[in-house]
């Protein structure tokens, strides 16, 4: 063997070290990285191999540090060191295809902490209420109620206002003889620009009580999910926060605040007060006090919010969003389900009913996910639920049920996985969003439960393919071959913003992409010194995704991306 050959060998050699763990220690961490290989379907030399991978990758990658630790001992050196010059090429090459291990570790290493930092950086920044804080309104008495904006199965939604609570950009506060004479004029449209979002920015949700009793305990206890977005000063520390939290019970789980989250200011208990249209629309559900043929409860639970013009398939019925601000809405829901299941939090009855929607100083619509009623927040947050008996609830909103929760069966140490469910809904609203039918309604009638991934209509072709790709794989039966809400996110943001750093990013290292964060994050901090800018949901959806940087999840949208654009999504199914 020549040295030529033998130096190319031992390069050779060491570069397989790194990829596929020929020494005996790194045995079963490649059996496994090739199993996943073929089980997503990927090719071999084009996607980085800890992609998908994130905790086998770090006990790969620890295994490999102790590799080269041995190489470096002594005794290696002495038993390759003193041989022929074709051994000494080989052990040198070998080194050198360990050396460059080692830089690629170096690099890791780098980029992990660079995304550590910049997200440090922007997890300080808190995201901020619309609404001018205000100290009180924990009474009925507080507001003022206007039209009736909402209903549902289980709440009437009625505009209101409250002299201490105006958004803080409008800088005119009406007085509550004003609002009445608006009111008396009787508007009807409903829009951003309408006086009435201006005179009333605030929704009071009025829950249905009827079952529960009319103790504040027994109604905050049976409606709890409700408060699940409510922020801390929501509960009147006297009364309900201590029926609660002091005596009776525990708090119950609440989500932080993000721009993608429906906030609940203030929830408090109140009697039923007769409301415009409560005869006509809702006489079932009033007290008898209001209707002797009426079975609500006295008193029942009020929540109050952020008055939103429309929902999101109000919205979706008279207009026809661009292309890019159909991505931007896709992505808002993703980030939204994202915050939410960091925080052990599954919504479970996410459609498009139940999200609200406003519009940002550039037009693009916001969205924020609304209507906690049938989620799951369990203290523990794993987002496991045991499912021992048909009486468990599994939610609501049966055809947008993921595969995993509407297959499952009851039994003895059956557990439903809710970690990606919602991310399967954001899949099937996003074909919504994007003009079509909602493949798991009626209309179009694949059921979630047996649906074939090939079933699943083609999108119009001027959705971007990076779009195509990801709805796609939101909508894989199995939640192991789906990615999470985070990592669908991170597509989408590396597809919007990060085009060019992915189009040089190789399959050895993130530098790339790190030097490509630390610009995108010089910029983001930037636009938020100057002014508005810093509040349009771009803005907004950048920040969500530098806060929330790591660089496992970032690896594994880089793969799939880069997969998906040598594949076509169909053979991506199938695979
Ligand atoms: N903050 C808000 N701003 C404007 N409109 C709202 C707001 N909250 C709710 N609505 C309207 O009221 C409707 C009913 O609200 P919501 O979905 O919370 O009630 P629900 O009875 O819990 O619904 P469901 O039938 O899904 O259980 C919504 O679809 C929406 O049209």
């Amino acid at each position: 063997m020549s040295v030529k050959h033998a130096l190319s060998r031992g390069l050779e050699l060491g570069r397989s070290v790194f990829q596929l763990g020929l020494l005996k220690p790194f045995g079963r961490a490649a059996a496994k990285l090739r199993a996943d290989r073929l089980r997503v379907g990927q090719p071999a030399r084009t996607v980085q191999p800890q992609a998908f991978l994130p905790s086998r990758y770090r006990y790969y990658r620890t295994s490999l540090r102790g590799l080269a630790a041995q190489l470096q001992s002594a005794g290696f050196r002495r038993r390759f060191g003193a041989g022929s010059p074709r051994n000494r090429a080989v052990f040198l090459a070998f080194g050198l295809g360990v050396g460059l291990i080692e830089q690629q570790l170096e690099d890791d290493r780098r980029s992990a902490a660079t995304c550590q930092e910049i997200q440090a950086v922007f997890r300080k920044k808190k995201f901020q209420s619309p609404l001018r804080p205000f100290t009180s309104g924990y009474k009925l008495e507080d507001y003022v109620i206007g039209k009736q904006i909402g209903k549902g199965s289980n709440a009437a939604v009625y505009e209101a206002a409250a002299p201490f609570a105006f958004p803080k950009e409008s800088g005119s506060r009406c007085s509550l003889v004003e609002l009445k004479e608006d009111e008396d004029e009787g508007q009807t449209a409903r829009s951003l620009s309408c006086c009435s979002l201006r005179n009333f920015p605030l929704a009071v949700k009025m829950m249905w009580n009827f079952g529960t009793g009319s103790s504040s305990e027994a109604i905050l206890r049976s409606m709890s999910q409700e408060l699940v977005p409510a922020g801390p000063l929501a509960l009147n520390k006297e009364r309900e926060q201590i029926t609660l939290d002091g005596h009776f019970g525990v708090l119950p789980k609440r989500v932080s605040a993000h721009p993608n989250v429906i906030r609940v200011y203030r929830a408090f208990t109140a009697d039923v007060p007769l409301l415009p249209g409560a005869q006509e629309e809702y006489p079932d559900v009033l007290p008898a006090r209001l209707n002797p043929d009426g079975l609500g409860n006295n008193r029942t639970l009020f929540l109050v919010m952020k008055n939103y013009p429309c929902t999101l398939r109000q919205y979706l019925e008279v207009s026809i969003p661009s292309r890019r601000q159909s991505t931007l809405m896709v992505l808002q829901l993703l980030e939204g389900v994202d915050h939410l299941c960091r925080q052990g939090v599954a919504h479970r009855d996410l459609k498009s009913d139940n999200v609200l929607l406003e519009f940002d100083s550039d037009g693009c619509p916001r969205l924020v996910i609304t209507d906690f009623g049938c989620c799951l927040a369990q203290s523990d947050s794993n987002l496991q639920l045991p499912f021992n008996s048909i009486w468990v609830d599994r939610g609501g909103n049966a055809s947008l049920m993921a595969p995993e929760v509407a297959t499952a069966v009851p039994g003895a140490g059956v557990v439903i996985d809710y970690s990606k469910a919602d991310a399967w809904a954001v899949g099937a609203i996003s074909y919504e969003i994007f003009g079509q039918r909602n493949p798991f309604y009626r209309a179009v009638g694949l059921e979630s439960r047996s649906y074939q991934e090939k079933q699943l209509p083609p999108l119009p072709s001027s959705v971007p393919a990076d779009v195509q790709l990801v709805i796609h794989l939101l909508l894989r039966r199995n939640p192991n071959k789906r990615p999470s809400a985070r990592v669908a996110a991170n597509m989408l943001h590396l597809s919007l913003w990060g085009r060019k750093a992915l189009a040089n990013q190789d399959s050895t290292g993130m530098r790339k992409l790190a030097d490509w964060l630390l610009c995108q994050s010089a910029v983001v901090l930037l636009k938020g010194c100057s002014g508005p800018s810093g509040n349009t949901v771009e803005s907004e959806l950048q920040r969500s995704f530098l806060s929330n940087l790591e660089l496992e999840d970032l690896r594994s949208a880089v793969g799939y991306l880069l997969y998906g654009r040598e594949q076509r999504p169909a053979c991506i199914l199938s695979a």
